[in-house]
């Protein structure tokens, strides 16, 4: 099988700081690697990148189709939860719904989501999407133990159906991860 991501030898300057350089890593179906370390590292600069945000300063970089969570929601605020997220054309909506208990919202405009229901939207998009490799900044922000749960779940079918995950996050994520420690 062949990877969903490839990076090889991989640099990165960001506001005139050299964040890492030589980076090499792959993901195979069913891998997931957890990008830790201090503040300010470039865990989120990583991520970002993966998922087109930013350019590598260099080496070069191979991914299939990926979806990102991150700190912005990327769902239209006064329209209810299902309608915005269907804007997106998912493909696994109903079952994204289900997994992250997101079905009582359904007809709640996203404006009016909890920090924490807004959350776990952001993860449903991920999910719905379909797309083969996730990119999750900080995934457990804002989450309760049932979040935790729900993610933990989604993580794991993904993987048993040969997706992949590249996390970042400070604290441990439940499961079996590769780690990947920036800073050091
Ligand atoms: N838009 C930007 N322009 C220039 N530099 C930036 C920008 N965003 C972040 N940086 C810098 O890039 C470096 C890495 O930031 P990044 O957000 O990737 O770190 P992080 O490891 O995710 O940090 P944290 O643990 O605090 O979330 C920091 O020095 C930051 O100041």
């Amino acid at each position: 099988m062949s990877a969903l991501l490839t990076c090889e030898d991989i640099a990165l300057v960001r506001g005139g700081r050299l964040l890492f350089e030589q980076l090499s890593l792959s993901l195979q179906p069913g891998g997931a690697l957890q990008v830790a370390g201090p503040n300010g590292c470039g865990k989120s600069s990583l991520i970002r990148l993966v998922a087109g945000l930013l350019r590598p300063t260099a080496g070069r970089l191979e991914r299939a189709a990926a979806t990102l969570a991150d700190e912005g929601l990327a769902l239209d605020r006064e329209l209810p939860l299902i309608r915005a997220l269907a804007f997106w054309g998912m493909p696994r909506l109903s079952e994204a719904m289900a997994a992250f208990a997101l079905n009582d919202l359904a007809e709640v405009p996203v404006r009016l989501l909890s920090t924490g229901q807004a959350r776990r939207a952001r993860l449903a998009r991920v999910m719905a999407s379909g797309a083969p490799l996730w990119l999750l900044d900080e995934p457990l922000n804002g989450l309760d133990r049932t979040g935790r749960d729900e993610l933990d779940r989604a993580v794991a079918d993904h993987r048993a159906s040969g997706g992949a995950v590249l996390a970042a996050s400070h604290v441990p994520l439940s499961g079996d991860w590769s780690m990947l420690e920036l800073g050091r």
